[in-house]
């Protein structure tokens, strides 16, 4: 039987702060560059990360009205942003110590299956200016990949909360039950509408709805 989410507030910051890395990840795959992004809680992120660039400070979160243009510019920069499951900016264009190579690509690929391996409670949302794909990575595994293309913002919530709290719901409006699934799969979003839905024995493609 599906595990029933209580969406709180809190729960719902989370999934605002991911649904906006995803909006801007898009944007910045559709003008042709690449980044990282790190979602991690301040206490997780000592010592993971090496500032390249003088850093600057705000309070806001990414949330607020125009911090998105903000924050896309300062993932262009070499390294990394890491953004607290708050979306407090805890530093930018910064490299990422611990890695963990992935077989056939690079160090950007390596740096967010590496940090992702840390904790659980860790996001890493990577941008790859080779392919122009997104690719988000918990507990050291590819767990969604999406094209720059932008889904409806009822999908997106559902990318969000599947990510967040590994809510179905996602599943349910591409027709697929969860429970047939099993396990933990890796979700491929493309053209804003194609659910593909990957597991160890398995491949399920589908039409997403709503
Ligand atoms: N440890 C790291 N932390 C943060 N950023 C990194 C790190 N390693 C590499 N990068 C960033 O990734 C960029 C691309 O590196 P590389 O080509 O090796 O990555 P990749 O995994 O092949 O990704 P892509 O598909 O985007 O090319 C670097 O120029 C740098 O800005």
């Amino acid at each position: 039987m599906e595990k029933a989410i209580v969406v709180t507030d809190t729960n719902d910051v989370k999934s605002k702060v991911l649904t906006e890395v995803l909006k801007i990840a898009k944007r910045i795959a559709r003008s042709g560059k690449g980044g990282l992004f790190v979602i991690i809680s301040k206490d997780l992120s000592e010592g993971v990360y090496d500032p390249l660039f003088p850093q600057l400070c705000t309070d806001k979160p990414i949330t607020e009205p125009g911090m998105g243009t903000v924050i896309e510019k300062l993932a262009e920069l070499d390294g990394a942003v890491l953004i607290t499951p708050e979306g407090k900016l805890i530093a930018y264009g910064s490299r990422i110590v611990k890695s963990s190579t992935l077989p056939g690509h690079g160090t950007r690929h390596a740096a967010a299956k590496g940090i992702s391996q840390l904790s659980k409670d860790i996001t890493s949302v990577l941008i790859s200016e080779e392919t122009g794909w997104i690719k988000v990575f918990q507990e050291g595994r590819i767990i969604l990949e999406t094209d720059a293309v932008d889904v409806s913002p009822g999908i997106m919530r559902k990318v969000a909360m599947f990510l967040s709290h590994r809510d179905t719901a996602l599943l349910v409006s591409a027709g697929i039950a969860g429970a047939a699934v099993g396990g933990i799969p890796t979700l491929v979003l493309a053209g804003g509408m194609y659910l593909i839905v990957k597991t160890a024995f398995t491949s399920i493609t589908s039409t997403l709805k709503g």
